[in-house]
């Protein structure tokens, strides 16, 4: 059978609760971010992360955590067709910390968890024939159940062919050898341990792991002969992590001295974050290996995805993509703190987003001065009216990927809220309405603090009338603005997309909106998206688009927006728009609502008639659009 994946990992997955606070006790975290977690599902999160074709092997509780991870694991491209749901156990947590440069405290919510129900049954020979290699860890060798299905899944390997790896990854609390509090211990000496270890160590062509973590598959403290022990055992190749140090891989017989084994470079960060090294570093090594690279420039790439880990928040966030990783080892380090060197930031984020948005498709309602203004027009009925709008979306979207919306949180809460989950691409705004120089919603306040609060799908929209002409201090002030709002949306992990209409306050030409789009990347500010105004020369398209190319080349692209402009004139400015690969999409709103709203208002017509409405005038668009498209690439072939 062809293999279709590169790698299947097995065993743990867990929800990781990281302490959001730096440099105090567990007790003192004030919150968590929640990040994948578990060393064979951040190895499958790493190595995707790195161009391969990763699957994982695991179980999770059949309740939010447990779809928690299925989501973000598709969302990185894992193949989770290995994992399972249990009906009965809960997903593991793991609450963990940053308490300094070595100590992370750590506790285990795994008791009789979902990944620990893993067995021999659920290991299908289909899935595993169709991985190039099958990667273990040590954890899933603690309990007969489990580990039962570790060797399946290894035997498998072998029949199909498939290469096989274990992170020894030793967690001695996890093999029962000390207490709930006591989970960032790496090691302590026991004989039975090594005894389970050294029965399976034949079974690998690649063994990792810590110093530490081959004293415990070794049965001694002395590393070579430790190494040496293992050895004995088996004919792998064998990986010994170093910490600041490096690795090094010994193909053959062990040496007098660690530095005699094949080595790669370091890099010199600065350590802000031990935990998930390993998992980082194992990532990076599997690529090269999986790629037939030698075993120095394996060890490069390890070694750097280990670094990224160390000094980054988090384990699994914290993995470089492909492209991430080529310039860092083209480029080197700049800055110590990996996490504050802005480029390299940059590429991380534009290169880990989720979810493809090539086709974009939205129904702006997110208006307030404009329905506010409209006759019988309450805040609660407005309210109900954005709820419409909403049933209106979900109609014509009817489950289809590339639909999305355009909603407040002010008036249109209730519909911003029952829009989560629907699949729709969710933006949501942060500016006063109309307000020049640019001020925000009270609810997101001044310093754009408030969106701590917003859920990870939404999309933070800034609609902002900058003009070339402005003199210094409206532009001083409007760029304050957004700089606030953009670092606050990259704290919080939220996309950033960015609306300028600068034909509201000043004469417009070709160059305008491109001058104003260089202006704000001088600031150092940039959009996930753009959102721009539909512009009727080929020429200020052709400006904005290379503008934005020429400061970004990873961007998610721009949506036109419409202007209250009639269908016929859409329909012109959209056959324009679309000639440009970078124009994603529309998002269009009056067009779609005006008359509908100023009818609902006036308790001429009933909701299902809105809504029927709604959904016609957006889906002739969404036709208007896809119309547009197909004859572009028709001209295109
Ligand atoms: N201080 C550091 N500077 C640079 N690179 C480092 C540093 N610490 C770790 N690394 C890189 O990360 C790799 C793995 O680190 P480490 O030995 O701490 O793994 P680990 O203990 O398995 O991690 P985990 O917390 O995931 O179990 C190292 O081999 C090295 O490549
Ligand atoms: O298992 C741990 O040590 C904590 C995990 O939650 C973390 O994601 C990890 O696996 C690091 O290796």
């Amino acid at each position: 059978m062809a293999k279709d994946l590169d790698l299947i990992t097995i065993g743990r997955s867990s929800v990781d609760l990281y302490g959001a606070q730096v440099g105090g006790r567990l007790e003192d975290m004030r919150s968590f971010e929640k990040y994948v977690g578990g060393s064979p599902t951040n190895m499958a999160t790493g190595t995707a992360r790195l161009g391969l074709r990763s699957a994982l092997l695991t179980k999770v509780g059949d309740e939010h955590m447990g779809r928690f991870l299925r989501e973000e694991l598709v969302k990185e491209g894992v193949d989770v067709t290995g994992v399972l749901t249990d009906p009965e156990r809960l997903t593991a947590l793991v609450l963990l910390g940053i308490r300094d440069e070595d100590q992370f405290p750590l506790i285990f919510y795994r008791e009789n968890c979902a990944d620990m129900a893993l067995s021999a049954q659920d290991v299908d020979e289909g899935f595993i024939s169709r991985a190039r290699a099958v990667v273990a860890t040590g954890t899933h060798l603690s309990n007969p159940r489990t580990e039962a299905a570790v060797l399946k899944a290894l035997e498998l390997a072998r029949k199909h062919g498939a290469q096989t790896a274990l992170d020894i990854d030793f967690r001695p609390n996890l093999w029962g050898l000390s207490g709930h509090g006591d989970g960032e211990n790496r090691f302590i000496a026991s004989a039975a341990v090594t005894e389970k270890l050294q029965s399976t160590l034949h079974l690998f062509d690649l063994i990792v792991g810590t110093e530490e973590e081959f004293h415990i598959a070794g049965g001694t403290t002395d590393t070579v002969a430790a190494l040496r022990a293992v050895r004995a055992v088996s004919g792998a190749t064998l990986v010994c992590k170093r910490g600041a140090d490096g690795a090094v891989a010994f193909t053959g017989a062990i040496p007098d001295r660690l530095d005699e084994g094949q080595s790669g470079p370091g890099f010199p960060i600065e350590v802000f974050n031990v935990l998930g090294a390993g998992d980082g570093f194992m990532s990076g090594l599997l690529k090269g290996w999986l790629d037939g690279v030698d075993w120095p420039t394996s060890l490069k790439y390890a070694n750097a995805c280990g670094a990224f880990a160390v000094s980054r928040h988090g384990c699994t966030p914290a993995y470089p993509s492909w492209e991430e990783l080529q310039f860092f080892l083209q480029r080197g380090v700049v800055e110590k703190a990996l996490r504050n060197d802005t480029a390299l930031e940059q590429i991380h984020w534009s290169t880990t987003r989720k979810r493809d948005w090539d086709d974009l498709r939205v129904f702006a309602f997110d208006h307030r001065m404009q329905m506010e203004e409209m006759d019988g027009a309450t805040p609660d009925r407005i309210g109900a009216f954005k709820e419409l709008c909403l049933r209106a979306a979900v109609a014509q979207a009817a489950g289809r990927p590339g639909h999305g919306i355009l909603c407040d949180g002010r008036l249109g809460a209730r519909a911003l809220y029952a829009a989560a989950g629907q699949g729709l691409w969710v933006g949501r705004p942060v500016e006063w309405p109309g307000s020049r120089p640019l001020r925000l919603e009270p609810q997101v306040g001044e310093d754009a603090g408030g969106l701590k609060e917003w859920p990870g799908e939404h999309v933070v929209k800034c609609l902002c009338f900058p003009h070339p002409d402005d003199d210094d201090a409206m532009w001083a002030d409007q760029i304050a603005t957004i700089t606030r709002v953009f670092q606050s949306c990259r704290r919080n992990g939220l996309e950033f997309l960015l609306e300028v209409i600068p034909s509201k306050v000043g004469p417009v030409d070709d160059k305008t909106t491109p001058d104003v789009i260089q202006r704000v990347y001088d600031a150092g500010i940039y959009p996930d998206w753009w959102k721009l105004e539909p512009f009727r020369s080929e020429a200020a398209w052709a400006a904005s688009c290379d503008a934005i190319e020429r400061n970004d080349k990873r961007t998610r692209g721009i949506v036109v927006l419409g202007l209250d402009a009639p269908e016929d004139e859409l329909r012109e400015s959209f056959a324009l728009a679309v000639r440009f690969p970078l124009v994603k999409g529309f998002a269009v709103g009056r067009t779609i609502f005006g008359d509908v709203a100023r009818d609902w208002f006036a308790d001429r017509i009933d909701d299902d008639s809105a809504v029927a409405r709604m959904t016609e005038n957006y889906a002739r668009l969404c036709d208007v659009w896809a119309q547009a498209r197909a004859r572009t690439m028709e001209a295109a072939q």
